[in-house]
């Protein structure tokens, strides 16, 4: 088991911007909406996207959702999708896609993601997207491959290995990777990050102010912004872990959910190199 360091062994693996690159060559996210009362999940993730640094990041919806999702996004671009096919094709060109922040707990959540599952980009599946498996997991496992992130909390984590939920958190998440093959972040006061080959880590900073609506949320983003930007899964997870976490240290008593991506620049500002540090 490795325990990671303070700034631990992803600092190095950072994607930190080349002098020739472009928005689209910075990585891009889609981030899938529920409806239209419930897109404030969706809209914090793909912030969080793209403070850590995508280049493009897109909020999918539903026609209806659209106008509220417009009202209150400025660089994220919002787009309307019509069913799962419509999705995977609109889709059939990003790096990375978010979805089960508020995404609802029907067929159609099930639906997206099969039609994602084609598209090759690297899923971080959370929240509604892994709950609405609970009595079938092995289908969502089916459709995951081993760079795909899932990103249970305690109750999640129950619904989808029911089995491993009373071993020590460090057993359960690596467990738990090798049966879904795919990278899985569990998170809690102590989150633990495992991937399939074996990799495991636990996040040391993390900050009881954390505990607030919509953090979650904001992780899923982070990582899924991570992961466009082409960094291992693993990585992109442990270091999302640790940034949100050192977000919520510095910020500290009130911090909610919407305080997190706005904290990010000034983190990755001490991680950087000296030459991309800000002057
Ligand atoms: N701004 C927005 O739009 C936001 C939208 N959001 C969206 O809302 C939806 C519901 O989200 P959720 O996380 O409350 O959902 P869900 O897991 O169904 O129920 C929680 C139940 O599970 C249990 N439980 C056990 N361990 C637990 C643990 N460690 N952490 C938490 N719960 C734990 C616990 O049961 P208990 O143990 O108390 O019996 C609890 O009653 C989902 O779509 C999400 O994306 C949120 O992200 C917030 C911001
Ligand atoms: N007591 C705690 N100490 C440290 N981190 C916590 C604590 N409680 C929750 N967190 C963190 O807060 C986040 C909550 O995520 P989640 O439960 O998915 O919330 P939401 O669905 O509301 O976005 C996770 O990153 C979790 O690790």
């Amino acid at each position: 088991m490795t325990v990671l360091p303070e700034a631990g062994d992803w600092r190095s693996r950072l994607p930190w911007s080349e002098a020739d690159t472009h928005k689209h060559a910075r990585g891009r996210l889609a981030v899938v909406s529920g409806p239209a009362h419930r897109t404030g999940a969706a809209r914090l993730a793909a912030r969080a996207a793209l403070r850590i640094g995508a280049g493009l990041v897109r909020v999918m919806a539903s026609p209806a959702a659209i106008p509220v999702l417009a009202a209150s996004l400025e660089a994220v671009m919002v787009e309307p999708f019509d069913g799962a096919d419509d999705l995977g094709h609109r889709l059939r060109e990003v790096d990375a896609v978010v979805i089960g922040p508020a995404a609802g707990m029907g067929e159609e959540t099930v639906g997206n993601l099969h039609a994602l599952a084609r598209t090759g980009a690297v899923l971080v599946v959370d929240a509604d997207a892994l709950s609405v498996f609970e009595s079938h997991p092995d289908d969502l496992f089916a459709l995951l491959d081993r760079d795909d992130v899932l990103t249970p909390h305690g109750g999640e984590f129950v619904r989808l290995f029911p089995d491993l939920a009373d071993l020590p958190s460090t057993e359960a998440a690596a467990q738990a990777s090798v049966r879904a093959d795919a990278v899985v972040l569990l998170k809690g006061h102590e989150t633990v990050i495992a991937a399939p080959d074996g990799r495991v880590a636990v996040n040391p900073n993390g900050s009881p102010w954390l505990a607030t609506a919509g953090t979650g949320d904001v992780l899923a983003g982070m990582i899924g912004g991570l992961a466009a930007q082409h960094m291992d899964s693993f990585d992109a997870a442990c270091a999302a872990a640790w940034i949100h976490a050192e977000a919520a240290r510095r910020f500290g008593p009130g911090l909610i959910a919407e305080d997190l991506p706005d904290l990010i620049p000034g983190i990755l500002a001490g991680l950087a190199p000296k030459d991309l540090r800000p002057s």
